[in-house]
């Protein structure tokens, strides 16, 4: 095997690192046997040489693009699947794959598939009944047939109530009537739809003995299995280009009194018998579960494409140099800068925030569901509440993030070879998907003015929440990690009070209850997004101070870094909040400023393994400036030569436009 050499910068970073990288490898794995197991299924999956990309994608054609993600997805489903473990349940193999980024090495703007996995088997688990999921679940995950999620339309994405798309019952035929109204009913959006699916689940208003009887889920094919051609009455195409997810195949599709079965409409939560009598599910609401199960899975896959990011730029800055700190010495390393830490090293903590963060809401989730399924409801509005502001706050965080890891990398991260701009593409729609940010923190905030009343009347409030209810002054800035939790606490109470009170003065100023709240909802969402935060440093915090007690004091002391960096940051960025809402002097900030200092300087020894820990290999990264050898230069130039324009010394352009154009004979 020929003998890798590393550049010598990132060599002698890697002798300075004070902690075992393989220990936080293992810690941010959740154990040495869950870092093997991920290895050997990368090491499978890489194996397979027909997975890699022969000319990069970016220079294929669009339709290029989509059939070579097709023929990749398909291998690669078969390879995963070899791998499954077939005695770990849904729930173990999805916290068991958290860390797994794999699907990047295959695809650096996603799969088509990606829905059918996301999605439509969840939608027909959480809404499907028993002889649904049944005969569903097994064709679905056989891949026997190919499913999205189609609700968004192109008139109402956020709003779905105003949903336009009709089921209409036919007692006579025992069938609903799916129609597309308007231009604007028709779906817009989801992925795979275009020509992946043969079936997708449509979320529709049914309408049932002339009642609006609300949105519900109907399973429906779209396209024959044998010719794929689209079923009379249905009008599919895709989207067109976009930002990012360019091979996600995101499509429309219109109904034209289209004809279905009553049993396609998913009869978990709500019924309609063969007479057209509707009935109920215990809450409206539990038929938006599906969206709450992916807007937790978010959190996570933030966490991870920020790690990706944030170990390219910081390698990058270990061996790019360039200007001078003193005349006499040499160009140092960017790294060495300490604006340079100050853009990164809060991308690797925010990565570690959102991984603990994501692993712990998953749990919670995992929980709530089990009651739902046992018929307790009291858990939900706290979970849809949780899962909308951190799927919000590790949305926003990991785009701006991710581009700043790319600005970091001066001009060099606006190339593709780089893979940030693909990965920004990949973060920044995360922000409007799965519920739109702003409209989801408006969510939270319902949630928020909800508890504030509750409080008021001496009720329990939840978990999350409790710490509204802390009445007590924080006489005192301590400026420890729990003492700035303990004040970001203060500041989401401050904010929603501050809110409440503006939205009750507004409707007694004669506004209605809706005007009221529009007019306050600039406050709200920032009562909203302050609660959220205070969420994520604390749970943060205990969840480190909880799995990390077993580790070595140096790994110990770096996460303990980490977690204060990122305390001390968003203190410090959210510095008018707390003058406004807890006891802090200039002195206490002029302090927080200098520890927040101090920290870059003692994690700057680390930094490269730190992001080591992240275990992201070079097909994963798939970035000419983020490879372990630090090759930087050398493979700028391998990416350039790979050019199409490169494949001749003179295009033929030349000859047809720019000689005669130069010559004065065009
Ligand atoms: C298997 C492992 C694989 C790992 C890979 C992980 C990858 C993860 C990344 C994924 C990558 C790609 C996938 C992306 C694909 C994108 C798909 C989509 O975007 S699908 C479409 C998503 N659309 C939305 O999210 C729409 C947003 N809108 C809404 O949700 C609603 O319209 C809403 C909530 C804004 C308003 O609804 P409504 O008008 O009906 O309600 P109200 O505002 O009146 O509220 C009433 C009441 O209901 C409560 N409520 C609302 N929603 C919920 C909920 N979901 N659960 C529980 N309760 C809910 C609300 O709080 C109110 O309560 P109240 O007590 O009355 O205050
Ligand atoms: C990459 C990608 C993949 C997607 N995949 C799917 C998919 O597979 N299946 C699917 O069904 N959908 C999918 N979607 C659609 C997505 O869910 C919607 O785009 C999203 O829910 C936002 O809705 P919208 O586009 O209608 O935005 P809009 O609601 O029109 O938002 C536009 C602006 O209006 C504001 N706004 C709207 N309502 C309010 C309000 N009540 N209060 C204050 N401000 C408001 C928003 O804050 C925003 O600033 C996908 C979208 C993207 C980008």
């Amino acid at each position: 095997m020929a003998k890798i050499t590393v550049n010598k910068d990132l060599a002698s970073e890697r002798a300075k690192c004070e902690f075992n990288v393989e220990e936080l490898t293992n810690y941010l794995d959740g154990g040495r046997e869950n870092t093997a197991r991920r290895r050997r299924m990368e090491d499978k999956v890489l194996s397979v040489k027909e997975l890699r990309d022969e000319i990069p994608e970016e220079y294929l054609s669009h339709k290029e693009k989509y059939e070579n993600a097709i023929r990749k997805a398909v291998l690669f489903y078969k390879v995963q699947k070899s791998l499954d473990d077939p005695n770990q349940s849904d729930h173990e193999r999805i916290r068991n794959s958290y860390r797994s980024t794999i699907t990047s090495a295959i695809f650096k703007d996603n799969s088509p598939l990606t829905l059918h996995i996301v999605m439509f088997i969840p939608a027909i688990i959480g809404q499907g009944n028993d002889e649904q999921r049944e005969y569903w679940l097994k064709r679905a995950k056989n891949m026997e047939i190919i499913g999205t999620y189609a609700q968004t339309e192109l008139g109402h994405g956020t709003f779905l109530r105003g949903l336009e798309t009709t089921a209409t019952y036919d007692p006579a035929t025992e069938e609903f009537v799916l129609h597309s109204p308007t231009l604007t009913a028709y779906k817009w959006w989801p992925g795979g739809l275009a020509h992946t699916a043969n079936y997708c689940v449509v979320m529709a208003i049914l309408y049932t003995k002339s009642k609006n009887c609300g949105i519900q889920p109907f399973i429906v094919q779209i396209r024959d299995e044998e010719t794929h051609m689209p079923l009379p009455g249905i009008k599919l195409g895709e989207i067109g280009a976009k930002l990012g997810y360019n091979t996600v195949n995101n499509g429309f599709l219109g109904f034209d009194n289209h004809r279905i079965p009553r049993d396609r409409m998913l009869m978990r939560n709500a019924q309609v018998s063969k007479d057209g009598t509707f009935t109920a599910g215990a809450n409206s609401k539990l038929t938006y579960g599906t969206m709450v199960y992916v807007r937790v899975l978010i959190v996570n896959n933030m966490a991870n494409l920020l790690a990706k990011a944030v170990t390219i730029a910081i390698r990058y800055s270990a061996v790019r140099r360039q200007s001078k700190l003193k005349p006499e010495d040499p160009e140092p390393q960017i790294l060495d800068y300490v604006t340079q830490q100050h853009k990164l090293f809060i991308g690797i903590a925010t990565s570690h925030a959102y991984s603990r963060t994501a692993l712990w809401l998953w749990d919670h989730y995992a929980k709530v569901t089990s009651e739902l399924n046992a018929g307790k409801l009291d858990n939900l509005p706290e979970l849809h509440s949780l899962a909308c502001c951190l799927k919000v706050l590790s949305s926003v965080d990991a785009a701006v993030f991710v581009e700043r890891s790319r600005l970091a990398c001066g001009g060099h991260g606006y190339m593709l070879s780089s893979n940030l701009p693909q990965t920004y593409g990949l973060v920044t729609p995360a922000s409007t998907f799965e519920g739109e940010n702003t409209v989801l923190l408006l969510q939270v905030a319902r949630s928020l003015v909800k508890a504030w009343q509750q409080m008021l009347n001496g009720r329990q409030l939840a978990p999350s929440m409790a710490y509204l209810a802390d009445q007590k002054q924080l006489d005192r800035w301590d400026g420890s990690v729990n003492g700035i939790i303990r004040a970001f606490q203060k500041v989401a109470r401050g904010k929603l009070a501050f809110s409440v009170a503006n939205f009750e003065k507004y409707q007694k100023m004669g506004l209605s209850r809706e005007d009221a709240w529009n007019k306050a909802s600039v406050q709200l969402t920032a009562a909203a997004e302050s609660h959220g935060r205070a969420i994520v440093v604390q749970v943060f915090k205990t969840e480190t101070d909880r799995i990390a007690s077993s580790l070595s004091p140096p790994l110990r002391k770096a996460l303990d870094q980490l977690v204060e960096l990122f305390t001390l940051y968003w203190a410090l960025e959210r510095l008018g909040d707390l003058l406004l809402y807890s006891p802090l002097s200039e002195v206490d900030v002029r302090d927080m400023q200098a520890r927040y200092e101090e920290l870059l300087e003692k994690i700057r020894p680390n930094a490269v393994g730190l992001v080591d820990g992240f275990d992201i290999r070079d097909e994963i990264l798939n970035s000419a400036l983020g490879a372990y050898d630090g090759r930087v230069y050398e493979r700028l130039m391998e990416e350039a030569l790979k050019s199409p324009l490169n494949a001749e010394p003179v295009n033929s352009s030349f000859h047809k436009y720019l000689k005669p154009f130069m010559q004065g004979k065009l």
